[in-house]
């Protein structure tokens, strides 16, 4: 690791409604990636801001979408679930009924802990060979929900939280189709934003439009990320070159 100079960088970025700052400096590998763990509660904005990363190159690897790969029909994954939990959770079509498991998990302690001990495990493995495929100069992106939860914090160069007020998560939720009490018993589940906000290197608040936070995480990444990258038209002129 080499000491990354953000010294002479700003400590905080804005694009319309959408703010960041940087909380703590942090060093970047000189021959791997940059490995960025995202993260935020539920409704936060964080597969958006995943996405806008992935639309600058990084390599992504998104918790939420592996968790559903590794319970896909016929899956050794899914055959643990249904062991543990009957084929109630199945839908008769023989794929895991997401409302059931939902219903289960977010109502009961245990259960959710038995749940992710089972599946933790079969994701991180699959998120691993995917980032590890990120090029030396590129940024490896993990998003997932229960980083803190599950103590990766750690295992980043860089932590990046996403947030947004409470009411303004709910209502964006709920136009999403997902109900409010349904968003609740999920963020009782989850840390505090205050946990989190404090293993964070940098945080984002995804109060703004979605324009706002995409054009920050271009800001983020010319200013704390890849600084040292020349922009987007110079590299286009020297491939042409
Ligand atoms: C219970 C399941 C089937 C519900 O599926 P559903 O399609 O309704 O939600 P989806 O998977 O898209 O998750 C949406 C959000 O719910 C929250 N959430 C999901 N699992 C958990 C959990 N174990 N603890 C706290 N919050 C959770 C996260 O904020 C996540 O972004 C699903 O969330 C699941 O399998 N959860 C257990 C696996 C897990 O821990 N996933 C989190 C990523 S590591
Ligand atoms: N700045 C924004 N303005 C308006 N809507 C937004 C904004 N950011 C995100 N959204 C919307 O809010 C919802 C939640 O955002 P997103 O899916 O990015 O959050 P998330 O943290 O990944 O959520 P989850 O925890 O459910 O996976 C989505 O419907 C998304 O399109």
């Amino acid at each position: 690791m080499s000491p990354y100079d953000l010294d002479s960088a700003p400590r905080s970025l804005e694009e319309g409604g959408a703010r960041a700052r940087l909380l703590r400096p942090f060093d970047r590998p000189r021959s791997r990636a940059l490995r960025i763990g995202l993260t935020g509660g539920i409704g936060s904005g964080k597969s958006t801001v995943s996405s806008a990363l992935e639309g600058i190159g990084a390599t992504l690897a998104d918790a939420d979408r592996i968790a559903r790969e590794v319970v896909e029909r016929g899956s050794g994954g899914l055959q643990r679930l249904v062991d543990r939990f009957g084929h109630g959770i199945l839908l008769s079509s023989g794929e895991l009924d997401r409302a059931a498991l939902a219903a289960i998990i977010f109502a009961d302690r245990e259960a959710r802990e038995e749940v992710e001990g089972i599946l933790h495990p079969l994701i991180a493995e699959r998120a691993a060979a995917i980032l590890a495929r990120a090029p030396e100069d590129g940024l490896a992106v993990y998003d997932v929900p229960l980083l803190v939860e599950a103590g990766l914090a750690g295992r980043f160069d860089a932590v990046i939280v996403v947030g947004a007020p409470v009411d303004l998560r709910i209502e964006r939720l709920e136009a999403r189709g997902i109900p409010r009490d349904d968003a609740l018993r999920r963020m009782a589940a989850q840390s505090a934003d205050a946990d989190r906000e404090a293993l964070a290197h940098i945080l984002v608040d995804n109060s703004g439009t979605r324009e706002d936070v995409i054009g920050l995480v271009e800001a983020i990444d010319r200013s704390w990320l890849r600084p040292s990258r020349p922009p987007a038209g110079d590299r286009a002129r020297k491939r042409l070159r």
